[in-house]
């Protein structure tokens, strides 16, 4: 169990700050598995993650939309056959708040079991 995914999220605020390039370099640290894409100028955390049916990617989608849900923080999920991306941002900062890769982080428990 990653210790970032136990901390506390914060409030999305449209005027909170994103994450330094300082804290980017650490936190992504923690998080192995997943890239920093950018999109429209937009920080994104991302990640696909492989199963092998529909099934089961569908039952760890659900996962993830239930810990999103506890959150009051979303991320993009496209779920396949075999396979669901899952996209983390701050939609009101327009790029990555500590909370993206806190939930980054626990949605590698829902994989992980
Ligand atoms: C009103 C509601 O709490 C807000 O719009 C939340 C919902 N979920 C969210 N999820 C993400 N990823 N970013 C947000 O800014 C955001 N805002």
């Amino acid at each position: 169990m990653n210790a970032l995914s136990q901390e506390h999220c914060e409030a999305c605020r449209a005027d909170a700050p994103q994450v330094s390039d300082e804290e980017l370099a650490a936190l992504i640290r923690e998080i192995p598995d997943w890239a920093v894409e950018v999109r429209d100028g937009v920080m994104q955390l991302e990640r696909r993650f492989v199963f092998p049916d529909f099934a089961q990617a569908l039952d760890f989608t659900q996962r993830v939309g239930q810990l999103a849900e506890d959150a009051g923080h979303h991320p993009r999920l496209v779920t396949e056959w075999g396979s669901v991306v899952v996209t983390w941002w701050s939609h009101k900062i327009r790029g990555l708040h500590r909370n993206d890769f806190i939930l980054a982080a626990r949605t590698d428990n829902c994989f992980n079991g």
